[in-house]
């Protein structure tokens, strides 16, 4: 049995009917423990990069396993999640990257763009996406571990 995640999920204005609707698939999903929704509401008018960084910084504290963001391209949330230290995030619209974001690169966020990919492809992925785990004895690991040698020394 996987061990179940938890997800915070967030948008800004462009990507608020998908939040809306993955909300609900993860909401049922057996692979899920618990969804955190960071907004924005219906109403909401939050830039991309607050949201971004929010996300992330839950993540980054332990307060998540994962982050799910919308926008627009998925680009503008993925930019600012990145931001955050030791976060690895990433838009990723195709089957295989979604699989390479975890088992390659660990990333503890995906991101999509409601401008872009349609509904039903997007829904497809989250739930391809709940199903892979990083394994830590890997070789990617050792090119992940470049990543976060960079952050804590500033050279690599
Ligand atoms: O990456 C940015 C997002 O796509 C955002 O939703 C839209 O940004 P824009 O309004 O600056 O194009």
């Amino acid at each position: 049995m996987t061990d179940k995640l938890r997800i915070v999920i967030g948008c800004d204005d462009a990507g608020f009917d998908y939040k809306e609707i993955l909300k609900k698939d993860l909401e049922a999903s057996d692979l899920v423990e618990s969804v955190t929704d960071i907004g924005v509401d219906s109403a909401g008018h939050t830039a991309y990069p607050k949201i971004g960084v929010a996300a992330g910084e839950l993540v980054a504290a332990g307060e998540a396993d994962r982050a799910l963001l919308f926008c627009g391209t998925g680009i503008g949330v993925a930019m600012a999640a990145g931001k955050v230290a030791g976060i690895r995030a990433s838009v990723a619209h195709d089957s295989f990257s979604v699989e390479r974001l975890i088992l390659s690169n660990n990333a503890q966020v995906l991101t999509m763009g409601q401008r872009v990919i349609g509904i039903e492809l997007a829904r497809r992925l989250v739930r391809e996406w709940l199903t892979y785990r990083f394994d830590e004895s890997s070789a990617s690991a050792e090119k992940v571990a470049v990543l976060s040698e960079y952050e804590a020394t500033g050279s690599c």
